[in-house]
């Protein structure tokens, strides 16, 4: 599943009638009558129906709908919110079938006679705007789409809630506040970000038979999903020995955060490396020890050089704490160009000052950021990162040619070339302390077994998610009580459904 901009999408489609030869009427068509389907196996056929209808396409797909849920019988009643004169090509084209099938379409361009047509309904469909709209939402617009939210209908949007912008980085106005959103061929980039995501509310991708050539013509987002995993998953080889599976180094754990080391070493194990060592501090060995028996140990008590000679991935900062002694640590990693390294937490603080070395670096460095911490690399406000973090994230990535995990309810992956992964997996449970050294230590047993580190930070981060989802729908747990342990334990269910 590609994720696309609004000029992306409309590339697409133009591919897919010039070159596809596919007339516009008929995306249409598949549009329109795909989202009736929807609505029919959503919706009983007592219900009444409103479809409001705008000036462009969007408004023509709303016109289809109406066609399709008319003949189930379905009783529905098109509110047309422009003038006549405004609807042209191909909504024009399926307005007129709906006229021939004698379908009345009111025309409603007041606030105070859409409120009396709106009396009564149980369901909106709304197919007002698009991914046409630009800047400000312009009255009668406005008014109607605020009079529309107040309503006690429930909210279909086609394609996208009205009013809301496709692209990432616009500053939301006003727009509808969907219960659940038909997206017309590919997700657009404003479903991902914490701001614009609510106002979809449920969400479902409706095909129209865009041919798959036409992606070719966009820069690639894609989301990661259940059946890439499956396919890129390594093998685990009958005569293989711990040594084939990866001798991971996890560096971190100060005095008071012992936990943060024991949970990454843990996961990675778990996660199927072969030998992981951690390099902590002397005291915190035991208690550490307890809970991942399976790991070696380093003492670290006087931070300086740990050589990295004969390890084949590297996660630095969980738990380090943020004092100069630690920061001369990571330098020393950094500098230390032919192991993999992943760099979260702690380590991203101290990476600040060392931005510099990331591009003399010759084997892959992962950096883990959340949002704030992404803000602290960037020196920017952490509104900005959430209004855009597509670009952020892959500005970041190219101009310091590392690999970059934006982690947040949709967490952003992007490679050193620009190509960008969307990860959907994961549930409120993990808004949690050490679930992101969960993660990191994931992701040190992927790199060593992947050839591709892309497909190993896509498989980590899915497979992260995947856990807690199944720990909550089993019953095990629930958002509220999940703890970084339950998503190592879960690894357990996830590893079961590759197999
Ligand atoms: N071939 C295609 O292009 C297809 C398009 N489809 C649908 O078409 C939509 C895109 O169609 P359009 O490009 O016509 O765009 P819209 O349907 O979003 O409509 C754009 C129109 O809305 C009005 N508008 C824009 N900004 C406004 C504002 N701020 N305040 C008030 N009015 C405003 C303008 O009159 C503008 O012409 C998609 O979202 C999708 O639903 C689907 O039918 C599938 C095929
Ligand atoms: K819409």
């Amino acid at each position: 599943m590609y994720i696309v901009t609004a000029e992306d999408m409309y590339e697409i489609d133009r591919f897919a009638i010039d070159q596809g030869g596919i007339d516009g009427t008929i995306l249409m068509e598949n549009a329109g009558q795909a989202i009736a389907k929807e609505m029919m196996i959503a919706e009983e056929k007592s219900c009444h129906m409103a479809i409001l209808v705008g000036s462009g396409n969007n408004g023509g797909d709303g016109f289809v709908i109406a066609r399709y849920l008319k003949n189930e019988g379905y009783p529905v009643k098109v509110l047309q919110l422009v003038p006549n004169e405004k609807i042209k090509g191909d909504a024009a084209y399926h307005k007129q079938l709906l006229i021939h099938q004698k379908v009345p379409i009111q025309e409603v361009l007041t606030t105070d006679k859409l409120l009396e047509c709106l009396v009564n309904v149980d369901i909106v469909i709304d197919a007002i705007l698009g991914i046409g709209v630009t800047g400000e939402i312009r009255e009668p617009l406005r008014g109607m789409i605020s009079i529309i939210n107040e309503q006690n209908a429930r909210i279909y949007s086609v394609d996208i809630p009205s009013g809301l912008p496709a692209n990432e980085n616009h500053t939301i106005d006003i727009a509808i506040k969907a219960d659940r959103t038909y997206i017309v061929e590919a997700p657009k980039q404003s479903l991902f970000l914490e701001n614009t995501a609510p106002y979809y509310g449920e969400w479902k991708v409706i095909p129209i038979g865009i041919p798959i050539e036409a992606y070719g013509m966009i820069p690639k987002v894609r989301s990661w999903n259940l059946k890439d995993v499956k396919v890129s998953f390594p093998k685990r080889a009958t005569f293989s020995h711990k040594g084939s599976h990866g001798k991971g180094l996890v560096i971190g754990g100060q005095e008071l955060m012992p936990g943060s080391v024991a949970l990454s070493s843990r996961a990675a194990l778990k996660a199927g490396a072969g030998l992981v060592t951690v390099a902590t501090m002397e005291r915190n060995i035991p208690v550490i020890a307890n809970y991942c028996m399976e790991a070696m140990y380093q003492n670290l008590s006087n931070f300086g050089h740990i050589d990295l000679a004969g390890f084949d991935g590297v996660a630095i900062g969980m738990g380090m704490g943020r004092n100069r002694t630690a920061k001369t640590f990571v330098e020393d990693v950094l500098a230390q160009e032919d192991v993999p390294v992943i760099i979260d937490a702690d380590g991203l603080y101290h990476l600040k000052e060392l931005l510099g070395m990331l591009q003399e670096r010759r084997s892959p460095t992962i950096l883990t950021p959340h949002y704030g911490e992404m803000a602290m690399l960037t020196n920017q406000e952490i509104e900005t990162i959430k209004k855009a973090p597509f670009t952020m994230a892959k500005e970041f990535a190219q101009e310091h040619q590392v690999y970059l995990i934006l982690k947040g309810k949709y967490t952003i992956i992007t490679a050193p070339d620009g190509t960008q992964m969307v990860n959907a997996t994961g549930n409120a449970g993990l808004a949690k302390g050490g679930t992101g050294d969960v993660l990191s230590g994931i992701l040190l047993a992927f790199i060593m077994q992947h050839e591709s580190v892309l497909e190993a930070m896509n498989n980590a981060c899915f497979i992260h998610g995947m856990s807690a989802d199944l720990r909550i729908e089993s019953g095990q747990n629930t958002v509220i009580d999940l703890l970084a342990s339950d998503v190592i334990d879960g690894l357990t269910n996830v590893f079961r459904t590759m197999s």
